[in-house]
């Protein structure tokens, strides 16, 4: 097969305009289907495993392109977990790949890492009938290359500089994200009668949806008038680094303003989304912050609905935040919403108005 430069830049120029990592992908997989004449792309998202130590990894397929079809899938599967103490990890990747995927068409096939932060994140496998030349690899070396450089520079954009957490812009992009996501399993609901029944019998169990909290640092400008504003960041950072251990991994995290945070939640049923926010807010006041000591924070929570814009969500968390600190700070509140059907407090410490 000879190697289609013009069709590579055009695939190139594509990829750096695009935002959004799942696009990012799908515009990947779709380019190098075409340069490399490939039968199908699977891409892997993995990470480290969290219950187990250090080397070993998780994967999960999040995304396939075969005969002319795109399908995404979200869930990680623990029995994907590799045992790796190697710091090369595509050969063993590679057999564990061939485990999970063995159509018989495939003749040749070339797995790839793409690293963020130096770190195994994505892995693609490609598969064809042609042999892979020297030069495929070179080429599909180089535009690996790219997309993790685009990616970096991504990344970078999007984060707070102090703590790490997602920045206030990115804020609106993930809502929408979320939404869309909320209308997509609307719409097969309403398209697929078996899709209807499943939905309603996981809603009945588990009644997931989406939340949002807004979350405030109580009495922060006290916190810097006394000990300094190198000790007032030093909180921010070490509330941000709770923010990470407490919640899910999918959970979306983001410094707002000075110290004003926000949590996007989901999906989850109601009382679980509660529960994470409350645990959250006491694990907080019962942290010892250098020099510093007790902090606490205050937090107004919400649901989202179908249909709505970020700044009727923002305003209603808004509101529930202003109860927490008029009803003497260190307290959860939870917003009313016309179709929500509220549960009641687990202990003090939540409110509803
Ligand atoms: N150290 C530090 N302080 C910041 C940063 N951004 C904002 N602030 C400070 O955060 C403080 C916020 O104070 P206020 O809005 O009055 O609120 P508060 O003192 O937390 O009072 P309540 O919210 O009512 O409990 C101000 O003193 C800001 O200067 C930052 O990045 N670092």
């Amino acid at each position: 097969m000879p190697l289609k430069p013009f069709i590579m830049l055009d695939a190139m120029a594509d990829l750096t305009s695009l935002d959004d990592r799942d696009a990012l992908l799908i515009s990947l997989g779709i380019s190098l289907q075409e340069i490399f004449d490939l039968e199908r792309v699977d891409f892997y998202h993995c990470r480290p495993s969290t219950e187990h130590p250090q080397a070993v990894w998780q994967i999960k397929k999040t995304l396939s392109l075969a005969n002319g079809e795109i399908q995404q899938a979200w869930q990680w599967r623990p029995q994907n977990t590799l045992n790796s103490d190697s710091a090369d990890f595509d050969p063993i990747l590679k057999s564990a790949l061939s485990d999970l995927n063995t159509a018989e068409s495939i003749h040749f096939r070339l797995v790839r890492t793409l690293k963020m932060n130096d770190q195994p994140h994505v892995l693609i496998d490609c598969q064809g009938k042609h042999l892979f030349k020297q030069t495929d690899l070179r080429a599909l070396q180089g535009m690996t290359r790219i997309y993790e450089n685009h990616i970096s520079l991504l990344k970078y954009s999007e984060t707070d500089t102090l703590t790490g957490l997602l920045n206030r812009k990115t804020l609106e992009r993930h809502f929408q994200k979320i939404m869309g996501s909320q209308e997509k399993t609307h719409a097969i609901s309403i398209e697929d009668a078996s899709a209807i029944e499943e939905n309603n019998r996981r809603s009945q169990q588990e009644d997931d949806s989406y939340f949002l909290a807004v979350m405030d640092i109580d009495h922060f400008k006290r916190i810097n008038d006394q000990f300094g504003h190198i000790y007032g960041d030093e909180v921010l950072l070490l509330i941000a680094q709770l923010m990470q251990a407490s919640f899910r991994s999918g959970d979306y995290l983001f410094r707002f303003g000075g110290e004003e945070f926000v949590i996007l939640m989901g999906p989850q049923g109601e009382s679980s989304a509660i529960f994470a926010v409350e645990r959250f807010r006491e694990r907080v006041a019962q942290t010892t912050f250098p020099q510093v000591g007790q902090v606490t924070i205050s937090i107004g929570f919400t649901r989202l609905l179908h249909s709505e814009v970020l700044s009727t969500v923002l305003g209603r968390a808004d509101e529930a935040l202003y109860q927490s600190k008029s009803n003497g700070r260190n307290k959860v509140t939870i917003a009313p919403v016309d179709t929500l059907n509220i549960h009641h407090p687990v202990n003090g410490s939540i409110e509803l108005f």
